[in-house]
């Protein structure tokens, strides 16, 4: 069982925190992410060492029938190509912030080029060339559920032993919107229309032929758990990160979540290990419908709102930035002891460096 983070550090870290040179809590929910990334790493000073983003891309049988997607499923192929030739916009974010990118095929419906194939960004776990149609039966087997559990916990293996602790989490696959809106419908009994959105950019008419079709694949899958959610819904991507995250966990690394699809695989990872929340940032709210009350639903706080809706692992990688600004005012931040500087209720003369100058 996945257990949450000790505790004991808690005191020290939070007397550090409000023992440096600025007003209590006012430096917000950094103050927040210092505590929490101290205690993830058990230590007073933590570091965010060797960052890695890690983009899963599945194929959605779905996706096929056009019925819940505007853009091909042949999109999910063509951008992994981009990806790994440095075009997407997650390639110039995780360039920008220095942060290692590794594109991972779950299950992409496509025979890759030596190009891709050979590339040191390309990682091979794919499970099969896509998931099944859920409307026909369930994405996956059981025993392909379970292989892409297990693929994203090895991945993350891999990660840790090159002296990676810090993990974000990005996707893509045409028509995975739906699979984590269904997802979300079937573990937490929101409804399902607030949790369908507009995906790549759906039309009304669009909408509601894609709300008639989940409507139509949650009854017919009665889901009682995360994995059973995954492999009715699937999609590979999700699933791989459900893993991964599990692993992360374990491995006492931070996890960074990015949007809706992210969300809906770290849901349920926490359906399976609720302490894997304890590992958690979350990086931004999405403009996905349904954004918003999946991480009302799980209680958590997100870093930013900047309208994002693309995936990739976007938004994660724009909030690493935040992360290492957290650990470092706590690593590297005079204390009011430290530098002279005088509390609230303090003396005001009392240890300025140089003389006071009489009125
Ligand atoms: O991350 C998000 O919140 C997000 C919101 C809307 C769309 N996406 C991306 O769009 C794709 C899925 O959209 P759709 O319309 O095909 O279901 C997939 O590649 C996701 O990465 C991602
Ligand atoms: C072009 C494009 C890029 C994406 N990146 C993530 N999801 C995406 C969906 C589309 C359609």
């Amino acid at each position: 069982m996945l257990i949450t983070p000790d505790a004991s550090l808690r005191e020290a870290l939070l007397d550090k925190i409000n023992h440096k040179t600025k007003p209590p809590g006012s430096l917000g929910q950094l103050e927040d992410l210092a505590l929490q990334l101290g205690l993830i790493q058990q230590t007073l000073t933590p570091a965010v060492v060797r960052p890695s983003l890690l983009v899963f891309a599945g194929d959605h049988g779905i996706a096929a029938t056009g019925l819940v997607n505007p853009y091909p499923q042949a999109v999910t192929a063509q951008m992994v190509v981009n990806f790994i030739r440095g075009g997407a916009a997650i390639n110039v974010f995780c360039r920008l912030n220095d942060i290692a990118l590794k594109v991972v095929d779950a299950g992409v419906n496509m025979v890759f080029d030596p190009e891709v194939l050979d590339s040191p960004l390309f990682y091979n776990a794919s499970i099969a060339r896509g998931t099944r149609n859920y409307l026909e039966g369930p994405a996956m087997t059981a025993r392909e559920c379970q292989a892409a559990l297990d693929k994203g916990a090895s991945l993350v293996d891999e990660l840790q032993a090159t002296g990676c602790n810090t993990v974000a989490f990005g996707e893509m696959g045409i028509g995975n919107t739906t699979s984590a809106a269904l997802i979300m419908a079937s573990l937490t009994g929101i409804p399902l229309a607030s949790c369908i959105g507009r995906g790549t950019g759906v039309t009304d008419t669009q909408l509601d032929t894609k709300r008639a079709t989940a409507a139509r694949a949650l009854s017919l899958h009665p889901v009682r758990n995360g994995r059973e959610a995954l492999q009715a819904f699937g999609g590979f991507e999700i699933a791989m990160m459900t893993g991964a995250m599990l692993r992360a966990a374990e491995n006492g690394m931070t996890i960074i979540v990015d949007g809706f699809i992210t969300s809906a695989a770290l849901l349920a990872a926490h359906d399976m290990e609720p302490a894997v929340l304890d590992y958690c940032i979350f990086a931004h709210e999405s403009h996905e419908q349904g954004h918003r009350r999946l991480l009302e639903y799980l209680h958590v706080k997100p870093l930013l709102r900047l309208d994002l809706r693309l995936g990739e692992g976007t938004g994660a990688a724009l909030v690493v930035p935040l992360v290492r600004a957290a650990a470092a005012f706590l690593v590297e931040m005079a204390s009011f002891a430290d530098a002279g500087v005088s509390q609230a209720g303090e003396d005001a003369a009392a240890g300025a460096a140089g003389k006071e100058v009489a009125p």
